[in-house]
């Protein structure tokens, strides 16, 4: 079975509050992106699960797709069945398009197929909210509206513009992102209308730019060519376009110092789209 894992972006991230435990509650707008990854998943008999080829900077038991695995092995109609995968890596890694969280939400819901554990998408959600706060918006599968940390979703029909994303060539730590006391805790919670209708701006911005002078550059540049936006806490930063030639046509400029793509908005996700049509065509 293979399955494209695509990247998402948040169109807007507000930050309304914190909770006792620490973690901020968020709301926010995931638009779904036909940017992916490929996995292709061979079942085992050994009851092993394996990841190939390896990424020199991520041991495979820190891998998201491995401890989504091993999260759904209970629930297997078999127990000797295992996994081998191979991963197709083309999304940046940390960049605030959540690839890691896309890769784990795919691999539930690919042996949630192949291993016949019948789990439903919410519970698939719900177990792979412990793997990550991004992962539920991919198991669910549809452009959303966020809130909570970013589990309670309102599938939305968004537009589907063409996106520039750039990256600058740092690292953005999320932690050190939601640990600095200038952050905003406090934006007034918004109502779904007003979020489709007007939007709203990206609360991690001026900490991350702050902390982050690569991202900082980056941003202005592209500001000079439109409304440039922060995806997550970074570091990847986007532009939309209402048609492919001229968000192309601004990748060709863009310094070379930066990795820069070019994708398209989409409602539903290319994993569930390809996901079905793999059971229809495997139906006995
Ligand atoms: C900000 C968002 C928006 O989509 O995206 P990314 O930039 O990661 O893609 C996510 O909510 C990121 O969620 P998640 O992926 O679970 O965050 P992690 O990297 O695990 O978080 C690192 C640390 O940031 C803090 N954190 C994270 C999320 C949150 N809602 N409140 C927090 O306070 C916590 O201290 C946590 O230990
Ligand atoms: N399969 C994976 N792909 C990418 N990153 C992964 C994966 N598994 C674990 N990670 C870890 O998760 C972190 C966050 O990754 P990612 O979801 O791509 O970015 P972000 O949360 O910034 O959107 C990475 O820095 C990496 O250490």
């Amino acid at each position: 079975m293979k399955l494209p894992s695509p990247a998402k972006l948040n169109l807007f991230l507000h930050i309304t509050g914190q909770r006792s435990d620490g973690y901020h509650d968020l709301q926010t707008l995931f638009q779904l992106t036909d940017f992916c990854d490929t996995l292709t998943f061979d079942i085992n008999e050994q009851d092993s699960v394996s990841i190939s080829p390896d990424i020199l900077t991520l041991p495979t038991s820190d891998n998201l797709i491995f401890k989504a695995a091993e999260l759904l092995k209970p629930y297997r109609k078999y127990a000797y069945h295992g996994v081998d995968i191979v991963l197709e890596k083309q999304l940046p890694m940390g960049g605030g398009i959540g690839g890691g969280s896309s890769n784990a939400a795919t691999t539930l819901l690919a042996l949630n197929t192949l291993w016949q554990c019948g789990l439903s998408l919410q519970t698939l959600a719900n177990l792979g909210l412990q793997l990550g706060a991004d992962v539920p918006v991919f198991v669910m599968g549809t452009s959303a509206f966020a809130q909570g940390v970013g589990e309670q979703l309102q599938p939305v029909e968004l537009e589907t513009p063409y996106f520039l994303i750039i990256k600058p060539d740092c690292h953005v730590s999320t932690g050190q992102i939601f640990t600095d006391k200038h952050l905003t805790r406090d934006t007034p919670p918004i109502k779904i209308s007003h979020a489709l209708t007007l939007g709203g701006r990206n609360d991690c911005l001026n900490v991350v730019i702050k902390h982050n002078p690569e991202v900082n550059d980056a941003y202005l540049w592209l500001k000079n060519h439109g409304d440039a936006k922060l995806t997550g806490t970074g570091a990847c930063l986007f532009l939309s376009f209402n048609n492919q030639q001229d968000a192309e046509r601004l990748r060709a400029s863009t310094p070379e110092k930066w990795q820069a793509w070019v994708c398209q908005g989409c409602n539903l996700s290319p994993t569930h789209t390809a996901l079905n049509q793999w059971i229809e065509k495997n139906k006995a």
